[in-house]
């Protein structure tokens, strides 16, 4: 908090700093600077934000994100905590009214938060009009005693993050004032009249803000993963090569360079994408305070997308760092199983992927629907229904590679679309008919994303003008990392005739030869990401490669080697050889 101080960075910017990576196990802060931040800023009116974000900033107030309950996390119009205005005192009374409408999993809410932006459903004049988001107090705020009406607790040991306190609240028709509703986009007036929003998922807002941050974080995530297992495999030798020749590198062999080299790639994709969403985050947020609603939708579905992949993919590269380490990346020491536990829960939390990439589907149906009818859609989907391009670029150029995967999504989209409609046919009943053909759907949104994601690499890469070699090493590595990509879905490129097998095969050798090409520069591509030895927190990724000092002091501070004979022989196994048993 002091170093966010020193840099003047305001409170809702700081989860897209490296100041959580300080604590390795799990900030109890994260939600407060990050979800709870970000809702004061976008959901607050400004004498709500007058009256808390100057709190907030201080830390006097610390808060969480408390929506989801035991009984539902993904399907928010289900939640159960009711929010109902009494207009004789002017006030919300909060409730929860059965066990499934418990809060469960804010992060801080267990012991650290005393208030919470809540998630209820709104009821007002009789009426329901769904989840609202409300500020509310829960502990005293010099004694941190929780309040009258007011049940809270932590729900216990996770797979990570151990040392963040994810809690549980109830309500026992506790009560706010009516001000405490986030009025910026909707309203409950005096009366109780209710004034509704001009888009009725504004209030999902912070939720689409932080799978923005988390597509960063997950470039940050890998990029340390792969510095760890780089360094490593520079240092560690093992084995021969070459029959009575000196143990390589392990960085020498084409399978450790398959390894860790498409995944060095990732990190700038996810990044590149990243920046790009941000971009247009910031401009829908700049649209949305001159009341245009336009690009909400396209924001929505984008930072579902890249949420979904980025999550996935950093997910898989950490723990294929981690088994690309061997036994040494087993150990706690080594920040692997650290990064992968704290990494993993991006792919449920802020949105299970599964539902994100249905949600991504859904607007590739309806917008390649639309196409067809010659009805406008936005620009990021037009090629859905336009024309191929892919005789423009030269053979097996980036530009053409890029084509093919525009092309093979669109195919497997119009695939899909005569799918649902032929099961739509059979069940007479479009939500079955939905539910019949959703691992094609899923299939769908991940292709576009992943086109998405290798047109941003590239581009952003062809844009380099600062250094001519700089542009060189990450031209391979874009390469590299579009042709992997085609490798690996290999099927849907043949099933659109984009590329033949011959074509396939060509690929696949460049591959090999871009691994051996890139071997030289996988070191220096790694120390360009610049983590400090205290924030990688690792004892095989740190810079000066004293690898087997650092697993030997670390092993040194176990507290089992305080004492030469433990407690537990005495206690346990000296009855255990004494017993005959
Ligand atoms: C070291 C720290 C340790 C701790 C953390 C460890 C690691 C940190 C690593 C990274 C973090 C770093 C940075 C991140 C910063 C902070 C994060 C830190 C911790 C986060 C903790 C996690 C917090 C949470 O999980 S909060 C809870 C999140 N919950 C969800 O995401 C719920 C998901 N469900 C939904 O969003 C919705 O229910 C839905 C699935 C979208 C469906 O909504 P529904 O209302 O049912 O809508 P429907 O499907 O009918 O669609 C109707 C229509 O609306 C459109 N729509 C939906 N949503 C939106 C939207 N948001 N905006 C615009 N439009 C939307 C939808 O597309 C439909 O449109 P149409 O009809 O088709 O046109
Ligand atoms: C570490 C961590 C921190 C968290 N922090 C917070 C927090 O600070 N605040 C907060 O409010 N919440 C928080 N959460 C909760 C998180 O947002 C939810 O767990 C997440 O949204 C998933 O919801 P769920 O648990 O209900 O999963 P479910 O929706 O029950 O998912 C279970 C399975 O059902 C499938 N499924 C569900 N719906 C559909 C569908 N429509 N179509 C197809 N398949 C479907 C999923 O794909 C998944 O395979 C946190 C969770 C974790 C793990």
């Amino acid at each position: 908090m002091r170093k966010l101080a020193e840099h003047n960075i305001p409170l809702r910017e700081a989860s897209i700093t490296q100041v959580h990576s300080v604590l390795r196990d799990g900030n109890p802060l994260i939600v407060h600077t990050s979800m709870f931040a970000n809702a004061l800023a976008s959901l607050a009116n400004p004498k709500q934000q007058q009256q808390w974000v100057p709190l907030a900033e201080k830390n006097r107030i610390i808060g969480t994100y408390a929506q989801t309950e035991i009984g539902h996390g993904t399907f928010v119009r289900g939640l159960e905590t009711t929010a109902i205005f009494d207009p004789e005192t002017k006030e919300f009374v909060l409730h929860s009214p059965t066990i499934t409408s418990t809060k469960w999993w804010p992060g801080g809410l267990g012991k650290t938060a005393n208030a919470a932006i809540v998630m209820a459903q709104l009821y007002t004049q009789g009426k329901c009009y769904g989840p609202h988001p409300f500020f509310v107090q829960l502990r005293d705020f010099d004694t941190h005693h929780s309040l009258p009406g007011v049940i809270l607790g932590e729900i216990g040991p996770r797979l990570g993050i151990n040392s963040q306190d994810n809690g549980y609240l109830r309500f026992d028709h506790y009560r706010i004032p009516r001000t405490n509703m986030l009025m910026r986009h909707s309203q409950v007036l005096e009366d109780g009249s209710y004034v509704k929003p001009i888009h009725n998922k504004l209030s999902y807002g912070t939720m689409v803000w932080t799978r923005v941050a988390i597509v960063h974080s997950c470039s940050k995530k890998l990029a340390c993963a792969v510095t760890i297992a780089t360094r490593y495999s520079a240092v560690r030798h093992q084995s021969e090569l070459v029959p009575g020749k000196p143990e390589p590198q392990i960085l020498e062999y084409q399978t450790q360079q398959y390894k860790l080299l498409p995944h060095i790639a990732s990190v700038f994709a996810i990044l590149f994408s990243a920046s790009s969403v941000l971009r247009m985050q910031r401009n829908v947020a700049a649209s949305i305070s001159k009341g245009n609603v336009e690009l909400l939708p396209e924001l929505h579905i984008l930072s579902c997308a890249m949420k979904a992949l980025s999550s996935q993919d950093s997910t898989q590269g950490i723990e294929t760092c981690r088994l690309a380490c061997g036994g040494h990346g087993y150990i706690a020491s080594s920040g692997l199983p650290s990064l992968y536990t704290s990494t993993t829960c991006t792919i449920t939390y802020e949105g299970e992927n599964t539902v994100l990439l249905l949600q991504v589907a859904r607007y590739l149906i309806k917008s390649y629907r639309a196409g067809l009818e010659g009805l406008p859609v936005l620009p990021s989907v037009m090629y859905l229904t336009a024309p191929s391009a892919m005789h423009q670029s030269p053979p097996l150029s980036n530009q053409a590679l890029i084509e093919a995967f525009r092309i093979s999504s669109a195919n497997l989209v119009k695939e899909t679309e005569s799918r649902l409609c032929r099961q739509f046919n059979l069940e007479q009943n479009f939500h079955y008919a939905w539910n019949r053909c959703s691992v094609a759907l899923v299939h769908c949104a991940e292709l576009h994303s992943r086109y998405y994601m290798c047109e941003k690499f590239l581009s952003t890469v062809e844009s380099i003008r600062a250094s001519d070699r700089v542009r060189s090493v990450l031209q391979d590595l874009c390469r590299l990392y579009l042709i992997h990509h085609i490798t690996l879905n290999q099927g849907h490129f043949l099933r659109s005739g984009t590329l033949s097998g011959v074509d396939l095969s060509t690929l696949e050798e460049e591959m090999y030869e871009l691994l051996a090409k890139l071997r030289p520069q996988a070191v220096p591509l790694v120390d360009a990401f610049d983590f400090r030895d205290e924030l990688l927190g690792s004892t095989l990724g740190a810079w000066d490669g004293r690898v087997y000092e650092r697993l030997y002091e670390e092993a040194q501070k176990s507290p089992l080697n305080k004492t030469d004979v433990s407690k537990a022989y005495h206690k346990y196994l000296q009855p255990l050889m004494k017993s005959n048993l």
